[in-house]
């Protein structure tokens, strides 16, 4: 049966790695990091592959919030989400994914972009 975008990602062990390399580029990013600096992130890097591993077709189910709920109160803007972009298109060079597959979980990511903005 044809791969899932999950299988391309690396399944459980790739969406795990590019969740923690996402981590550290968050906490290397002043744009960022302030608004992680008390998030319970044992819970969010669960709760994060989760979401990566439904949105990529893959057997987990995502059990949180709308990214509208989660992001509420966050004042995130334009500038913010990008550097959430280029942090996790960090995190996947890092894990080696291709570029045609980053670019499939992108294009699934960013349209929830205008839940997120200025909550
Ligand atoms: C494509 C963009 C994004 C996606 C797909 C995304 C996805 C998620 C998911 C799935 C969670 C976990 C939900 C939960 O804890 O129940 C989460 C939490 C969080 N996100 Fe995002 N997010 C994005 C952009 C951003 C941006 C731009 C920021 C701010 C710079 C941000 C800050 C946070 C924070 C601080 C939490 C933790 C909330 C908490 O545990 O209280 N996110 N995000």
């Amino acid at each position: 049966k044809a791969p899932t975008l999950y299988d391309e990602l690396g399944g459980q062990p790739g969406v795990a790695a590019i969740t923690e390399n996402l981590l550290d580029a968050f906490a290397a990013d002043p744009l960022v990091a302030p608004t992680f600096a008390h998030v319970d992130i044992t819970r969010w890097k669960r709760v994060f592959a989760d979401y990566v591993c439904q949105t990529a077709d893959g057997p987990c189910r995502y059990t949180g919030d709308s990214m509208e709920e989660v992001h509420r109160g966050m004042n995130i803007n334009e500038a913010m989400f990008n550097a959430v972009v280029e942090d996790l298109i960090t995190a996947m060079n890092r894990q080696h994914v291709p570029v045609r597959v980053q670019n499939r979980l992108i294009a699934r990511l960013a349209p929830t972009r205008a839940q997120m903005l200025y909550r």
